[in-house]
């Protein structure tokens, strides 16, 4: 069953290779859009708890995830919402730009202003990969350290924790986190990698790599805007990941793409 309403459901099955094909849903426009991916949010860290007593969830950046961690942060001051216990959700990010701390730049001063700050999380369950100001003189350096953090919290010698829920923004020519198309991130299978040269300034960045992102049980693929529309086509159409590195984002037991009607407005109807 699909968490989201009044959103319309495409296509749910199994591919070939045993992954769950992607599950589509389409919202009217992008403010529809971020206030039912923070329900379905909301929903999905609360099963996480009932199940596991934690959750963890992988941020983005951008509009849509930053409006979807506004309203996150909305729910939670209300008291029929309360259902999700923040001090017991690891937050992780999906990317990150390589900038000074105060740069308004960073992923994480957005999350900060968002939803960080007005939640009550346990800082020590806050993950921000580093900046460039933080002790490492390159990004190879930064990526690795977050690398070993996040071995450190799966445990039993697993490279990534168990996620619930792992968002991603995707730009127009289908970049997810910072891997972009044709890019050397593409094909790197290290859990974090070093982005340098990213078409899209900044030029330098840490990124977790496909073999993070998909070990993922969900990945929610956040999309609005007509000038997604054709990179979610090609995506849910075949393309591949170096292409189009989109298409490669899956999680282990859902792939949910949530979109707004402009952004699917080029998909099949059928
Ligand atoms: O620099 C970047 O790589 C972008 O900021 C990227 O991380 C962003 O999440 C997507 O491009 C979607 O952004 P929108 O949701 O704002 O379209």
């Amino acid at each position: 069953m699909s968490q989201f309403s009044p959103g319309e459901r495409i296509e749910e099955a199994l591919s070939e290779e045993g992954l769950p094909t992607p599950d589509v849903v389409v919202e009217p426009d992008a403010d529809r859009l971020a206030r039912a991916v923070s329900s379905a949010l909301v929903a999905r860290l609360a099963a996480a708890q009932a199940v596991h007593g934690t959750a963890s969830v992988v941020l983005t950046g951008g509009g849509i995830g930053t409006a979807v961690l506004q309203r996150v942060a909305d729910l939670a001051a209300e008291p029929e919402h309360a259902v999700v216990d923040w001090q017991q959700v690891d937050v992780w990010w999906g990317d990150e730009r390589f900038v000074p701390a105060d740069s308004d730049d960073r992923n994480e001063l957005g999350a900060r202003a968002a939803f960080l700050g007005r939640v009550g999380l346990d800082p020590e369950r806050i993950h921000p990969m580093p900046s460039s100001d933080a002790g490492f003189d390159e990004p190879e350096e930064a990526a690795a350290w977050y690398a070993e953090q996040l071995a450190a919290v799966a445990g039993d010698d697993r490279a990534v924790p168990r996620i619930d829920v792992l968002m991603l923004g995707m730009g127009p020519e289908g970049h997810v986190a910072s891997i972009f198309p044709d890019s050397p991130a593409v094909s790197d299978e290290r859990p974090v990698v070093a982005v340098r040269d990213c078409p899209k300034p900044p030029p330098t960045r840490i990124s977790l790599g496909f073999s993070a992102i998909t070990s993922a049980e969900e990945v929610w693929l956040l999309v609005s805007g007509e000038g997604k529309a054709e990179a979610v086509a090609r995506a849910l159409g075949g393309a591949t990941r170096s292409d189009l590195p989109a298409a490669g984002a899956r999680g282990r037991r859902a792939t949910r793409w949530l979109l707004d009607a402009a952004a699917a407005s080029r998909l099949p109807r059928d």
